[in-house]
């Protein structure tokens, strides 16, 4: 039987009158890829901002590897082993590859250095280390982005539209970097708009509608899904509908 390590239970979300996140309860399994989708403003973002202490959520619970995190801060949620990458990737521009890497609190334990090399080898980005990250195209911003995170060695990631505005190859490269993290064990939740991208490596997905979950199967079920059709085609996005 599979595990839960992330859960959510009536996660709620309010900005005055709009409820951005409306009773969300959704558990990701240990070692799963979950895809998260739904219209422009459906409130993904906010579901990442409320589960990782960017946002303190007006109700409801998150729950990680058994523990209770609701209302931790941010940091200790990333210490305790929940890392996120955002929808635009922005490092600090004054300083270089590796120094941005450096620039994340790692346990006293680690040999940061050691561990920002190994990555930057990892992430194929370890030969512009020493260049100003202002320099790096879309792409590498967001390499590095998910560099960062992986300096704290996180059990669990959140990315925000990783491939978004990255050119088809190096879009490739960023999910098998993503099937190789997996396969050494992490878990991921991701929001993604691009279907081909999403139906070449989650698991399973999740669809947001106007704050709620509405379903949740994989990409075949909620993809003939007519929930999720419906909630597409009543949004300014029908072009995006999952088919
Ligand atoms: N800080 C905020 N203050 C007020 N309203 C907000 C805030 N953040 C988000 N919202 C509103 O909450 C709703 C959900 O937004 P959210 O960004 O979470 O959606 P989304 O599904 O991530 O959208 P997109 O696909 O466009 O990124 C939207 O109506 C948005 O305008």
């Amino acid at each position: 039987m599979s595990e839960t390590l992330l859960q959510t239970d009536g996660l709620t979300k309010r900005f005055g009158a709009l409820t951005a996140n409306d009773e969300i309860t959704l558990g990701v399994d240990r070692g799963e890829i979950r895809g998260l989708i739904g219209p422009n403003g459906s409130g993904k973002t906010t579901f990442f901002n409320s589960l990782t202490g960017f946002y303190t959520p007006d109700e409801g619970t998150v729950t990680f590897d058994g523990t209770d995190i609701t209302g931790w801060e941010s940091h200790r949620i990333a210490r305790e082993g929940v890392g996120r990458t955002f929808q635009i990737a922005a490092p600090f521009g004054n300083m270089t590859v590796r120094q941005n890497m450096l620039a994340v609190q790692t346990p006293k334990s680690v040999d940061e250095h050691e561990r920002a090399q190994e990555i930057l080898e990892f992430l194929d980005i370890d030969h512009i280390a020493d260049d100003d990250a202002s320099g790096m195209s879309g792409g590498q911003k967001k390499l590095l982005g998910l560099g960062r995170v992986l300096m704290l060695d996180p059990e669990c990631i959140l990315l925000d539209e990783p491939t978004a505005g990255v050119n088809p190859a190096l879009a490739d490269r960023i999910l098998e970097h993503l099937r190789e993290l997996n396969d050494r064990g992490t878990t991921f939740m991701i929001i993604e708009h691009d279907m081909d991208v999403l139906k070449q490596i989650v698991d399973t997905v999740s669809v947001l509608d106007q704050g709620r979950h509405i379903v949740q199967g994989t990409f075949e079920e909620v993809s003939t899904d007519d929930r999720v059709r419906e909630a597409y085609l009543g949004s300014a996005d029908d072009d995006e509908v999952p088919v």
